[in-house]
C-alpha cells in the first residue's frame, strides 16, 4: 500500500473549517467538495494515457487523453456521495459505481446494503471515495469487492485516515494489488468508539443530518 498526504496550505486550512463542530451542513459540503478536488489532482497523477493526434489552429500535433476504459469512481454511500461530484469535476469521462456501506456502531462490522459496480474490472483503475478511514473496515471489505471482480489497480482518496485503520488495511492487502490511498490528513488515534480523534464527527450526518 502507498499512502500520500496532501501537503498544501489549502488543504490545512479548509480542513481545520471543516473539523470545527461550528461548521453547518451548507459550508461542510461545500468544503468536503472543495478538498475532493485538491486531493484528485493527485489522486489522478497516475491516471492512464494514451497519445491521441489532434490538429490546432496552427499544426498537426499529438497530445494526451485518458485511456480507455475509463477509469470508475466509487463512491461509498452515505458519506462518499459528497465526494463524487468534487472528483467526476476532474474525471468526467469517468464511470460511476456505487457501494452502500454501513459501519454496525457495536460490532464496527462493516455491512454492504447495496452494490451496483461492472462485474468486470480487469484492466480498470478504481477510485474509491470515502471520507473516513477510521478502522478500515469499510475501506477493506470495498476494496475485496473491487479485487474480487478483476480490479488490481485501486486509489482510494479519504479525507482524514487513522493510524489504526491504515495498518489494518496494510496487512489486508498485501502483496494481492496496487492500493494507493490519498488523504488530506493522518489523525492521531481512534477514540472508545472508533471514532477518528480529533476528526471531524460522523462525516455523513454532518453531510446529511442523523436520519
Ligand atoms: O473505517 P471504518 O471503521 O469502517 O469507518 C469508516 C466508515 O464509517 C463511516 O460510514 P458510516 O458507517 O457512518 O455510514 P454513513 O456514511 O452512511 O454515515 C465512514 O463514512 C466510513 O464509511
Ligand atoms: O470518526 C469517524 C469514524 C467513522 N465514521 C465517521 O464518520 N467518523
Ligand atoms: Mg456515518
Amino acid at each position: 500500500m502507498r499512502l500520500h498526504v496532501a501537503d498544501h496550505p489549502l488543504v490545512a486550512h479548509k480542513l481545520t473549517v471543516l473539523r470545527n463542530e461550528r461548521t453547518a451542513s451548507p459550508t461542510f459540503r461545500l468544503l468536503v467538495d472543495e478538498l475532493v478536488t485538491l486531493l484528485a489532482y493527485e489522486a489522478t497523477r497516475e491516471v492512464r494515457t494514451e497519445p491521441h493526434p489532434i490538429t490546432t489552429p496552427v499544426t498537426d500535433t499529438v497530445g494526451t487523453r485518458i485511456a480507455d476504459p475509463q477509469p470508475l469512481v466509487v463512491p461509498i454511500l452515505r458519506a462518499g456521495l459528497g465526494m463524487l461530484d468534487g472528483m467526476t469535476r476532474l474525471l468526467p469521462t469517468a464511470e460511476v459505481g456505487f457501494l452502500g456501506m454501513q459501519r454496525d456502531e457495536e460490532t464496527l462490522e462493516a455491512i454492504t446494503y447495496a452494490n451496483r459496480l461492472p462485474d468486470d474490472l480487469s484492466g480498470r483503475q478504481c477510485f474509491l471515495l470515502d471520507p473516513m478511514l477510521a478502522t478500515g473496515g469499510t475501506l477493506v471489505a470495498s476494496i475485496n469487492y473491487l479485487l474480487e471482480r478483476g480490479a488490481r489497480d485501486v486509489t482510494a482518496v479519504c479525507l482524514l485516515a487513522a493510524p489504526e485503520g491504515l495498518k489494518v488495511l496494510e496487512e489486508a492487502i498485501g502483496e494481492r494489488a496496487d492500493v494507493k490511498v490519498v488523504v488530506a490528513a493522518v489523525d492521531e488515534r481512534l477514540d472508545e468508539n472508533a471514532y477518528i480523534v480529533p476528526g471531524l464527527g460522523d462525516a455523513g450526518d454532518r453531510l446529511y443530518g442523523s436520519v
